[in-house]
C-alpha cells in the first residue's frame, strides 16, 4: 500500500534548459513540471525535438537544468556537484535506454551485480541477482554476454540492470522501441508491476500506443512545454 505521507517518487518543478551554439539559442525545456506519485506509471509523448531526451537527462541528473529543481523520493538531485548527483542516481534512479544499458564484456549476471554494487547498501534487502533474472525471464541467460542475446532478451536484460538498485523511480527512453508485440507486453507488465507495492514510480518516453494505453497518466511535450 502507498504511504500517504511519502514524497513523490519523482518531482520536477519548472525546469528550464537552454542550449547555445554560437548566436543560436534553443529553449529545449520551458518551465516543465512533472510529478510521478509512488506507484504511478507516467508516459511522456511528443514529436521529435520537443525536448523528451533533454527532460529525461535532467530528471536523471545526467544534465543540469538552468532553472527549476528535481527531487527523487524527496532528495534533491539537481544543482549539486556531479559526484553527488551520481551518488543519488546510483541509489535512487533506474535508467533504461534503448541501447547501451549493458557492458559488453560482462555477462548478464555480472552486469546486474555491478549495478547492485554501485548502489551500495541500498540493495541489501533489495532483489537478488537471481530474483531479477527470474523477473525478466532470463535465468537461463545469466552467463550470456550481451552480444549473444536476441533483441527481446537484450531489452529484458537491460531492464534487470535498470532495476538492480531497487530504484525509487525508473526512467526509461523508448523501453519497448525495438520489441515485437508479445515482448513489448511482457516488458510493459514488468514496468507496471513496479508500482504495485505503491512505493516506486516509472516515467517513460514512448511512441508506442500499447505503452500509452498501459500508462496511468500521459503527458505531452511540445516545444519544451507540457501541453494538453
Ligand atoms: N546538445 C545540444 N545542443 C544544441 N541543441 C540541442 C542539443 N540537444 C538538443 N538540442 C535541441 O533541443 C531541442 C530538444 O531536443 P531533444 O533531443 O530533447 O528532443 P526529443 O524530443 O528528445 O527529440 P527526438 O524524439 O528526436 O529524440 C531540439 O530543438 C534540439 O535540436
Amino acid at each position: 500500500m502507498a504511504d500517504p505521507g511519502a514524497p513523490p517518487a519523482l518531482d520536477a518543478r519548472e525546469l528550464y534548459r537552454f542550449y547555445r551554439a554560437g548566436e543560436e539559442e534553443t529553449l529545449a525545456l520551458r518551465g516543465v513540471s512533472v510529478t510521478v506519485a509512488p506507484g504511478e506509471l507516467v508516459a511522456v509523448v511528443g514529436p521529435s525535438g520537443s525536448g523528451k531526451s533533454t527532460l529525461l537527462a535532467c530528471l536523471a541528473g545526467l544534465d543540469e537544468p538552468e532553472g527549476g529543481v528535481v527531487r527523487v523520493a524527496g532528495e534533491r538531485i539537481s544543482h549539486r556537484p556531479e559526484a553527488e548527483r551520481a551518488r543519488v542516481r546510483a541509489r535512487r534512479i533506474g535508467i533504461l535506454l534503448q541501447t547501451q544499458n549493458l557492458i559488453a564484456h560482462l555477462d548478464v549476471a555480472q552486469n546486474i551485480r555491478l549495478a547492485r554494487t554501485a548502489a551500495g547498501r541500498r540493495t541489501v534487502g533489495g532483489p537478488s541477482v537471481r530474483a531479477l533474472l527470474d523477473q525478466v525471464g532470463l535465468l537461463d541467460r545469466a552467463r550470456s554476454l550481451p552480444r549473444e542475446l536476441a533483441g527481446g532478451e537484450l531489452a529484458r536484460a537491460g531492464l534487470a540492470v535498470a532495476l538492480a538498485n531497487d530504484p525509487d523511480v525508473l526512467l526509461a527512453d523508448e523501453p519497448t522501441g525495438e520489441l515485437d508485440g508479445s515482448t513489448e507486453q511482457r516488458v510493459l507488465d514488468l514496468l507496471r508491476a513496479r508500482g504495485r507495492d505503491g512505493r516506486r514510480g516509472v516515467l517513460l518516453v514512448t511512441h508506442s500506443t500499447a505503452v500509452v494505453r498501459g500508462a496511468d497518466r500521459v503527458l505531452t511535450l511540445r516545444d519544451g512545454r507540457i501541453g494538453p
